[in-house]
């Protein structure tokens, strides 16, 4: 097999954790910050001090700014935060193989893959139960990347997979990106439960129901309900509702507290409230989303979302 050449776009905690798995295949890795200044400190330090710190980074992996110089690879990794991914995809070429990895909608609600499919030929997305600093230490886990192109599917587990990364392929791109954007929602809502100190079966019932209202919104954007329930779906939604790494579960920790947010990339949130707009819209039941939109917004207080979860109208456990 020829070396395969490999661009990261986004130097975060996720990129270069990405990074790092692709180097350990043995592929040509770049990792591209958007700041000159914190490429040339990655590229100096060979340490993500802000996003990564304790990793060393490979002398051989290459950081840059340089965004054109950037894109003469086999694989693009676009692993930016949601917001930011629109306008990233204006900058990429329209038949580059793209593998989109964040977990949040386009800002109007749209699925980043079907999003970039109207510019963009050769697409997949990456996504699974993967806390970046385990990840870039090494430590086992698995993921998952889905394409409607079998051959981009398996250049990426090509790329990445190592005997610390299981990759497992799919053709469900859809049902592999929403499972990691909407487990994020419910990861809040369980960092609330937490917070609230409100036991194990508190929790239980707010997974697994949760779960249910992922399946809903899966089900009726033509998602495959069998994904739901693999490595993107619930394997996502265990580590990040019960990982005191997570940046979601925290957040829905800190407002069940009244703390203020410490102030990184929390998707859920925004990712909240466009399922409830999604709800209002078409009928379908969001309760948690609903809940975690009205507490985030300072509208109710957490004790006022849970006393409405609790206290709606009888229903069937398969409604
Ligand atoms: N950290 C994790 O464990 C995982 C994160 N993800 C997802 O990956 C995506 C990225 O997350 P992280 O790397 O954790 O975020 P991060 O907060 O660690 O880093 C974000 C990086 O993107 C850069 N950035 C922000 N906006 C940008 C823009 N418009 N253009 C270029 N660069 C920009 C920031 O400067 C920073 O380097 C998110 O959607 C997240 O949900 C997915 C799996 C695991
Ligand atoms: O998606 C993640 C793990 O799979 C990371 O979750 P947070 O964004 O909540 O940290």
């Amino acid at each position: 097999m020829t070396t395969q050449r490999v661009t990261v776009l986004g130097a975060g905690g996720w990129g270069t954790a990405l990074a790092l798995c692709a180097h350990r295949t043995g592929c040509q890795v770049t990792l591209w910050a958007r700041r000159p200044e914190a490429a040339q400190e990655l590229q100096q330090q060979r340490e993500n001090r802000a996003y990564l710190p304790g990793v060393a980074l490979p002398a051989s992996l290459k950081v840059t700014s340089d965004l054109a110089g950037s894109l003469q690879a086999d694989l693009l990794l676009v692993v930016l935060p949601s917001l930011g991914v629109p306008e990233m995809l204006t900058l990429l070429p329209p038949d580059r193989p793209l593998v989109l990895c964040a977990k949040g909608l386009a800002p109007g609600g749209e699925p980043l893959s079907e999003l970039a499919a109207r510019t963009h030929s050769h697409l997949a997305v990456l996504s699974g139960p993967n806390l970046a600093g385990e990840i870039a230490q090494g430590l086992p886990a698995a993921t998952v990347v889905a394409s409607r192109d079998p051959h981009l599917a398996q250049a990426a587990q090509q790329a990445l997979m190592s005997a610390s990364l299981r990759i497992y392929t799919s053709s469900d791109v859809l049902g592999v990106e929403l499972g990691g954007v909407l487990k994020n929602v419910i990861a809040l809502a369980a960092g609330m439960v937490d917070g609230l100190q409100l036991g194990d079966n508190a929790k239980a019932a707010l997974l697994t129901r949760g779960l249910a209202e992922m399946r809903r919104y899966l089900s009726a954007n033509g998602a495959q309900e069998a994904t739901l329930y693999g490595l993107s779906g619930l394997g996502d939604l265990i580590a990040t509702a019960s990982s005191p790494q997570s940046r979601n579960r925290a957040a829905g920790e800190a407002l069940a507290q009244g703390r203020p947010l410490p102030g990184k990339v929390v998707e859920g949130l925004r990712t909240a409230a466009l399922l409830d707009q999604w709800a209002q819209q078409t009928g379908q039941p969001m309760p948690i989303a609903h809940a975690v939109t009205q507490v985030a917004q300072g509208t109710w207080s957490p004790h006022e979302g849970l006393r409405w979860l609790m206290e709606r109208g009888a229903k069937s456990e398969l409604e």
